[in-house]
Parts: C-alpha cells; structure tokens; sequence
C-alpha cells in the first residue's frame, strides 16, 4: 500500500534502470529480524540504518568498472550482502532517499536530520550509508545540529561500486555497523568508518578522487577496524569548539532553512568583480584563498567593501587560517571578513550557513569560527 512514491535520478543519465522508484520513506521502515524480541528478551544492541545512496548503493555494467556506474541498490540489498550481521545487534532501517552524494540538498538533509533526530531515544546506535562525494558536508551538518549524547552516529561509503571485483562497500558497511554497535564507540559523536578508518565527522576531508584510501584526517584517525575488532587510540573524544545550532524549519516543517553561502575558488589574477557579483546574489561567501588567507590585493579591497560575511578559508587541505592574516579597513570601520581557522571552504559554508539562519551577529559569528580557531 504505497501511497507516495519519490523518483530517484541517477548520475547516468543513458544507462539502465537509471531512473526508477522507491517507496515512500514512511512505509519503507522494516524489522530485519522477523519476530521482534520484546525489550526484555532483547540482548543485543539496537542499531537504526539509514540508506541515502552513493557508490556503495551503486552498480556498473561490468566487474572491472569503478566508473561510470549508477545507483541501483536499495539499503536493503545492501544488508543482504553482509548476511553475519544479525549475530552483532538487531537492526532497522530506512530507505531516506536513493542518490549519487552530489544530489544532496537542504530537503534530503533534513531527512537524514529527521531521521537520527527520530531514532535517538530507541536505538544503541545510528548508521548512515551516502556517497563519499558529500559524505563529510553531511557529517560535519549533522554533528553541527544533533547532539546525540552518548549515541553513536556512523556515516558509512565505499570508493567501488557493488558489481566490482573487490567491492569495498560490503566491508565497510559491516564495520560501521559493528562501529555502532560497540559501547567503545559511545561519547565521540559523528564518526566515519570507511577503509578500516574511524574518524571524526567534523575534520575528515575526503582527499582523493578514486583510490580506497580516500578519506584523510590531519587531526588524526580516532581508532581502527581489524577482524571483527573496534580498536580506539584515545577515550572517548569529542571535537573542541563544536558549536550546536537549533535547525530553523520552513513555516510548513517540511525542510530547513539555510541561508544562500557561496564559494568561490582563488587563483592567480582573480578578478575582483566575482566577489562583487557573490555579493549581489548571496547572503554570504567564502574564498577557498591561496594559502593562509591570501588574496590578490584587488579583491582584499573588494572583500572589505561588500556587506556580506566572507570567510577566508583556503585551497590547501592542511594548515588554518588565523584572524591575524585577514586585510584590515584602512578607516576604522567593521568590516565583514572571518578566518575559517581548520575550517575547510565546504564545512565553513555550512557553517556560516546556520550561522545565518539563527541571525547571529558578526561577532557572534566570529566567536562560533574561533571554535575551529579562526574568527
Ligand atoms: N564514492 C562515491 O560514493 C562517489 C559518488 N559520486 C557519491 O558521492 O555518491
């Protein structure tokens, strides 16, 4: 008895199957264990899944391909490829949305926000599946607006998709699984498990196009996934600085509101006028600059003309901009520029984005960037 259904467009526009339709996220919510124990006889932990798509929900035509491939694989199939797992914990899940990570908006966003904001209470632990594109733009959202206690949230990937020789989605979906559910993993917030790797949600940076080895940490990886064993470096550990925003919904609940934050990339000869234009047609910007902040002399002066908050951030995955290196107004004037600190340009995006739907102040702004060290 479906009543709604939800089109699912795919990154391959010719290939087969690559529009198709799944059930309504309400009605699509299952027990994977037929007889559901009552809460007395129930041992082991509860874990809520939430399928939202990517490569590792994907599939190519042949077995040696690891591009071009499509998704077509529900969260449900995706639990029929790990068939040891219900000796772990019990699980349910949930089909949120079916698309390649590049197709994540506010909308679908607010679905997965719903959807872990819903299980909290009755679940041991939460696992995401998402495409690795925007995996860490999710995690670092949901991190920024959920405070889960001691529950863990798991966002989960893979680099190959389903029909490939030496899939890695099976493997990694298993260990954020077994991430979950495992007390250790208790008290440390929104974590990624991909290639064996656990690490924070709120620094990891997907750092390579193709390879398994895809997600790098500067802050540092958090534990390790080996034969069936959670292996943590440190105790439980959450990011300093986090600031937790309240979601400001639309008058109709049904999505959240954001504001229009930008990016623009910096390079040799930028012309200024791009930060003009931003100006005009966005609530906010951010410069991904050329090292700790630097920027051709021009469009400094034009960043300290606009009105709009601009955050400086940078192209280099290493490294932070510090508010000591931003340009000062000649006169004494407030200007609207902020330093992302370790910040990259995406996850100050989202940061300046809450920052904005709560109407927070340019100090108060600069105050929730001096987490990260910036400001
Ligand atoms: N490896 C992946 O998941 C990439 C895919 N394009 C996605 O982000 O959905």
């Amino acid at each position: 008895m479906i009543s709604e259904s939800l089109q699912i467009k795919t990154i391959c526009s010719d290939a087969e199957n690559s529009v198709f339709t799944i059930e309504n996220t309400a009605l699509d919510t299952h027990l994977l264990d037929s007889a559901e124990p009552t809460s007395q006889h129930r041992t082991l932990p509860r874990i809520k899944i939430l399928g939202t798509g990517g490569t590792i929900a994907s599939k190519a035509a042949q077995a040696s391909q690891t591009a071009g491939y499509h998704v077509d694989l529900t969260i449900q199939d995706l639990l029929d490829s790990i068939p040891d797992i219900s000796r772990i914990c019990e699980i349910e899940y949930e089909q949120v949305c079916n698309v390649d990570s590049k197709d994540m908006d506010e909308e679908l966003l607010f679905k997965i926000y719903r959807g872990i904001s819903r299980s909290l209470q009755t679940f041991d632990g939460i696992v995401i599946t998402h495409g690795t594109d925007t995996l860490a733009e999710t995690a670092f959202f949901i991190e920024s607006t959920i405070d889960s206690g001691d529950l863990p949230i798991v966002f989960v990937g893979s680099m190959r998709p389903s029909t490939s020789v030496s899939a890695d989605g099976p493997m990694n979906l298993f260990q954020a699984i077994s991430i979950a559910a495992d007390p250790k993993s208790r008290g440390r917030g929104v974590l990624v498990s991909l290639n064996d790797q656990i690490s924070a949600g709120y620094y990891i940076t997907k750092t390579n196009a193709n390879s398994l080895d895809s997600f790098n940490v500067r802050q540092g990886y958090l534990g390790n996934f080996f034969n069936n064993e959670v292996h943590y470096y440190y105790p439980p550990v959450k990011p300093l600085g986090c600031h937790k925003f309240k979601l400001k919904l639309s008058s109709d609940s049904s999505t959240i509101q954001l504001a229009k934050v930008g990016i623009l990339y910096a390079y040799q000869t930028m012309d200024s006028m791009l930060v003009e234009f931003m100006s005009e047609q966005y609530d906010g910007i951010v410069i991904a600059t050329m090292g700790a902040g630097s920027l051709p002399s021009g469009v400094n002066d034009k960043c300290l003309d606009v009105q709009v908050p601009i955050v400086y951030s940078k192209r280099t995955m290493d490294g932070m901009v510090p508010s000591i290196n931003l340009p000062k107004s000649s006169s004494r004037t407030e200007n609207s520029i902020i330093a992302s600190g370790y910040l990259n340009p995406e996850k100050s995006r989202i940061l300046l984005q809450l920052c904005l739907a709560n109407h927070y102040t340019m100090e108060e702004i600069r105050f929730v960037f001096r987490g990260v060290y910036g400001g």
